[in-house]
């Protein structure tokens, strides 16, 4: 998939400032991002990574232009019905892991199946439309999960369930994935496999949104990169542009570099003098 010039931007920002414990925990951040464009924000530790995702997911709002227009749009549009929102964005965050931690005894099926009701489960009764069913089997082959549906999701591996998770934010064929972290606390083995996963998707055409601090989920189909810093943007362009030294080392506030290849990582550069 690539970007389309016509269709409406995915996600835009328009000076959206949001307040947290009475400060700006994003701070007059503008951006646009194209459907079809492969993108992620990065930045450290409190630089307002999760307050976006909360912006984007309606958890946290904006405040207001005194002139009325919209600091946030999705899709072209700034007012969404939450529910119908997150079926158009598929969401992977470790807070909604948690949530259906919580659920003891809810099956993996079940899980996906949550996604096209944009709830966490589906209702008890009716039995779910066979469309559904089919769609929630589809997502789950499509990360390699196919043969976890019948299982508990209490009882998955972490790499597991986040393959799960993705399966879930794929079933209802979203916009965009949009991926909070989605790597960490696998280990080596689970990590490989779902960056693997995430290349294979991107290539077939799904949209990533990525929002991460971990270097090694800068996958190379990646192409584009907003650099946070307190709140603010501090860069927005093709990765090669951004992940530079003194970009990097401005935002993280000590010496950086990129390394990219097979397994990107950052690299203090006062190990490398070492
Ligand atoms: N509930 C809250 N109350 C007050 N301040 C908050 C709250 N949540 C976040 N903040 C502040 O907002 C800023 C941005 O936090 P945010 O969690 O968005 O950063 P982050 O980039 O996701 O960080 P991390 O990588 O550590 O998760 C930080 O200064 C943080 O201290």
């Amino acid at each position: 998939m690539s970007e389309d010039p016509g269709a409406p931007a995915l996600i835009e920002l328009d000076q959206a400032r949001v307040l947290r414990g009475g400060r700006p925990a994003l701070d007059r951040v503008s951006l646009c991002l194209p459907q079809g464009r492969h993108t992620a924000i990065l930045g450290p530790n409190g630089c307002g990574k999760s307050t976006f995702i909360q912006l984007i997911t309606r958890q946290l709002y904006p405040m207001a232009h005194l002139d009325g227009r919209p600091a946030v749009k999705i899709l072209g549009q700034w007012r969404w019905n939450v529910a119908t929102l997150r079926s158009r964005l598929g969401i992977v965050t470790g807070a909604m892991h948690d949530d259906l931690l919580g659920l003891p005894g809810l099956g993996v099926l079940d899980v996906v199946l949550g996604a096209f009701e944009a709830r966490l489960a589906p209702p008890d009764g009716d039995p779910p439309p066979a469309a559904w069913l089919e769609q929630a089997r589809a997502a789950l082959e499509r990360v390699d999960a196919d043969h976890l549906a019948d299982r508990e999701y209490a009882t998955l591996s972490t790499g597991e369930a986040r393959r799960v998770l993705l399966a879930r934010a794929l079933a209802n064929a979203p916009m965009a994935l949009l991926l909070d972290e989605p790597a960490a606390g696998l280990d080596v083995v689970a990590r490989a496999r779902l960056l693997r996963i995430l290349r294979r998707l991107a290539r077939e055409g799904v949209t990533l949104v990525l929002v991460t601090h971990h270097a090694e989920e800068l996958i190379p189909e990646i192409g584009h990169v907003v650099l946070l810093q307190g709140g603010r943007v501090l860069a927005d362009g093709p990765r090669h542009e951004v992940l530079v030294p003194e970009l990097l080392s401005r935002a993280y506030g000590a010496p950086l570099r990129f390394e990219d290849g097979a397994s990107p990582r950052f690299v203090p550069e006062e190990a490398v003098d070492a």
